[in-house]
């Protein structure tokens, strides 16, 4: 036996006796959902714990079986490791331990402890004598067999803890050699084997998690504090979404409660992406994280209408914020004194409040700009408090009983809804689209007479109830609603692709996130939509967050070197100033083909990825998608929908306007001129589907390629 077969024969018995602890914590969890239940004289206090316990248990269960820890530090006796001197922590995706009150056999990825796992480098060991990577078999569900590699890095005083058989640095810090870890190391130069071979996995099915993996810039962003907001510009595939989601889940892990209070959201940019993503989170032990889009958020009923893209464009357009608010509070009668008196009877008597006191009230509480529905019950109330100072003084105190029905009477409730309506968001927009002059009135000054034509519906409803609203409409009910009352917000929200959002869009994710944080990410090279985001400072405004710092990422994971290199052909035609970026992988395979046939060839290069493992992308033109599809059917090759991820279905045929934020190994980018200029960001768009590859990508073509491209 070699040491590095008696090591692993070690860590395999480790890993069963951790196996054999979340056992016992499973059990634990189901018994005491149902002692827990009983155990409490108020019913209350026993539904509390009772669901408390019942979730606990619920995530032990659901969650995905993997290998139970990736990752083992050994901390030196020196000062540098404070509390840690002499200790041995396994880093997992969640804590293990025999009891709730004993050492745990594995730390939580995100406890203080594991922060070191990330960050200790030989520059700065932070007290770890050797750092030990586990190699898994990939897709491993952590059988004992599974675990064929260790990798150990010497970062400071040697401790005894490595095994000298793997560990070819001998004290430099390097990484050492892999065992069988399946390491290319050539490959992605500079990191260790057990990295590489996770960074050039062939891909298959959903995203996974990172969390055995995380790089040091990652986990700076990943652990920022919850109050703190942050954007993260970053080139294609340098681990975004990953570190979006990765902070989700620590941002539960170590602020639960406040984070449960207002709750957590990630947005993503279509439903797709969020098929796509959502296996990453309940691989980290988090199961209740909701996960939407902009536009299902903001949503009050279906989309019935398409805009077209000039109508969009003035409707996303940040103006609109004050051309709503206008009105909105053009329904707020103009008090300039018109007012009658108000009288209302009590008895033997009648309190009245003058024109001129209600002027006044409605003027101050207009001043103040509360949410609508809040000035309407407080010009109310003022009002009643008027007539209650007045009986007060000739009467003596009135109780509340009195000052309700004093405020609820007629002839006051008939003033407020003259005087401030109450309204529906529908109503007021649908009248803003009906009406030529309502909408001259609100947008004066603010949008020309071109712009408002755009706006005026050709087709009235018979009634705003019937009115077909667009998506983009959706966003301007939602502002409506949020001027109208506050919504509520949530504790963190993780907004992904936000390059995409219009102003309003982002107006939409402020009103959420008011007392909440933000992580912002995005990039700019990778904007599509018509009001795609040039600038972060702006934008960042218009999320509400200006001071939000922009942090690069610049390592790129996913696309290899020479693609890159390719799509970094189109970026000094995007029109975005974003940083330049270098790849960790040196692989990679990339051809551009001119071609008679496209179809013939998409057939044949198809049929040659197959041969190989991995996914298939095949991405073109939307209109295109269809015969393509047909094509490859026609010779026998099966597709899938985007929304298939089971290993089964290697080949996918996407609309170029879906591919954002997917990957696959084998890319077919199929006539980049037609993708260029079927939209009027069209060279963004081919941007985003030159950088889907992971492992080859083809370029095929019978027309030039774009300019940018040659
Ligand atoms: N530290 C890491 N270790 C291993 N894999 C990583 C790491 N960081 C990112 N990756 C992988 O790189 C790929 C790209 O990551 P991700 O999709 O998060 O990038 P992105 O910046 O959001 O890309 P895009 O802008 O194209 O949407 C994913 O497969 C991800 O799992």
């Amino acid at each position: 036996m070699t040491p590095l077969d008696r090591e692993l024969s070690q860590e395999r018995t480790y890993h069963q006796a951790c196996r054999a602890a979340l056992a016992g914590m499973v059990e634990g969890a189901d018994e005491r959902v149902v002692t827990g239940e009983n155990a409490f004289a108020s019913g209350a206090d026993a539904e509390v714990l009772g669901y408390q316990l019942r979730s606990w248990a619920k995530e032990l269960r659901q969650e995905p079986q993997s290998p139970l820890f990736f990752g083992r530090l050994d901390f030196d006796d020196g000062g540098a490791s404070g509390d840690h001197a002499g200790q041995r922590y396994y880093i997992g995706r969640r804590r293990i331990s025999e009891h709730p009150s004993a050492p745990p056999l594995v730390v939580d990825w995100r406890a203080p402890v594991s922060r070191t796992f990330y960050q200790a480098g030989t520059r700065d060991p932070l007290g770890v004598a050797v750092r030990r990577r586990f190699g898994w078999a990939p897709g491993s569900l952590g059988a004992p067999e599974d675990l064929t590699g260790l990798e150990d890095e010497r970062l400071g005083a040697p401790a005894g803890g490595g095994v000298d058989g793997t560990g070819e640095a001998g004290g430099t810090g390097e990484a050492g050699a892999t065992g069988e870890a399946g390491g290319t190391g050539e490959a992605a130069g500079g990191v260790g084997g057990i990295l590489a071979a996770e960074i050039e996995r062939p891909r298959v099915g959903p995203m996974r998690d990172i969390a055995a993996t995380i790089q040091p810039e990652q986990d700076d962003l990943v652990r920022s504090e919850l109050g703190q907001s942050l954007c993260v510009q970053g080139a294609p595939g340098t681990g975004k979404t990953a570190v979006g989601l990765h902070r989700a889940a620590y941002l539960l892990y170590t602020y639960p409660q406040r984070i449960q209070r207002g709750g957590l959201l990630v947005l993503g940019p279509n439903r797709t992406f969020l098929h796509y993503i959502g296996q990453v989170l309940p691989a980290l032990g988090e199961i209740d994280i909701r996960q939407s889009t902009v536009d299902d958020e903001v949503a009050r009923g279906p989309v019935r209408a398409v805009d077209d893209e000039a109508a969009a464009v003035v409707k996303h357009d940040a103006r609109m914020a004050r051309v709503l608010r206008r009105a909105l509070y053009a329904r707020v009668d103009d008090p300039a004194g018109r007012y009658e008196a108000v009288e209302v009877p009590d008895g033997s008597y009648r309190w009245r409040v003058s024109g001129g006191e209600l002027a006044r009230i409605v003027e101050e509480v207009r001043a103040e700009a509360p949410p609508y529905a809040v000035g309407r019950e407080r010009v109310r109330s003022r009002a009643a408090r008027v007539i209650q100072l007045e009986a007060e003084r000739r009467a003596g105190p009135m109780n509340n009983t009195w000052l309700q029905r004093i405020s609820r009477a007629r002839p006051l409730s008939a003033f407020v809804d003259a005087a401030w309506p109450k309204v529906t968001p529908e109503e007021v927009l649908a009248a803003l689209f009906t009406d030529p002059d309502t909408l001259a009135a609100a947008a004066d000054g603010e949008l020309g007479a071109e712009e408002q034509k755009r706006l005026l519906w050709s087709r009235v409803p018979r009634s705003y109830k019937s009115a077909k609203w667009s998506a983009a409409d959706q966003v301007l009910l939602d502002e409506l609603a949020g001027l109208i009352e506050r919504p509520q917000g949530y504790g963190h929200i993780v907004v992904d692709e936000a390059q995409d959002l219009s102003p309003m869009q982002c107006r939409a994710v402020a009103r959420r996130s008011g007392f909440g944080s933000l992580t912002v990410l995005g990039d700019l090279a990778q904007g599509t939509t018509p009001w795609a985001a040039r600038d972060w400072p702006r934008h960042l405004a218009h999320l509400g967050k200006p001071d939000a710092p922009v942090i690069p990422l610049t390592t790129g994971f996913r696309v290899p070197e020479a693609i890159v290199a390719l799509a970094n052909g189109l970026l000094g035609a995007l029109g975005v100033a974003v940083p330049p970026s270098r790849s960790l992988r040196r692989d990679g395979e990339l051809a551009v083909r001119r071609v008679q046939d496209v179809r013939a060839a998409l057939v044949e290069s198809v049929r040659a990825a197959l041969d190989r493992e991995g996914s298939v992308g095949v991405i073109a033109r939307d209109a295109d998608v269809p015969e393509l599809r047909a094509a490859l059917a026609a010779a026998g090759v099966a597709t899938a929908e985007p929304d298939d991820l089971t290993a089964r279905a290697r080949v996918t045929v996407l609309p170029a306007t879906v591919a954002k934020g997917l990957e696959y190994d084998h890319v077919v980018a199929v006539e980049p001129a037609a993708i260029a200029e079927a939209e009027e960001r069209g060279l963004h768009r081919l941007y985003v589907v030159l950088t889907r590859a992971v492992s080859r990508l083809e370029v095929l073509h019978s027309e030039p390629l774009p300019p940018a491209l040659r």
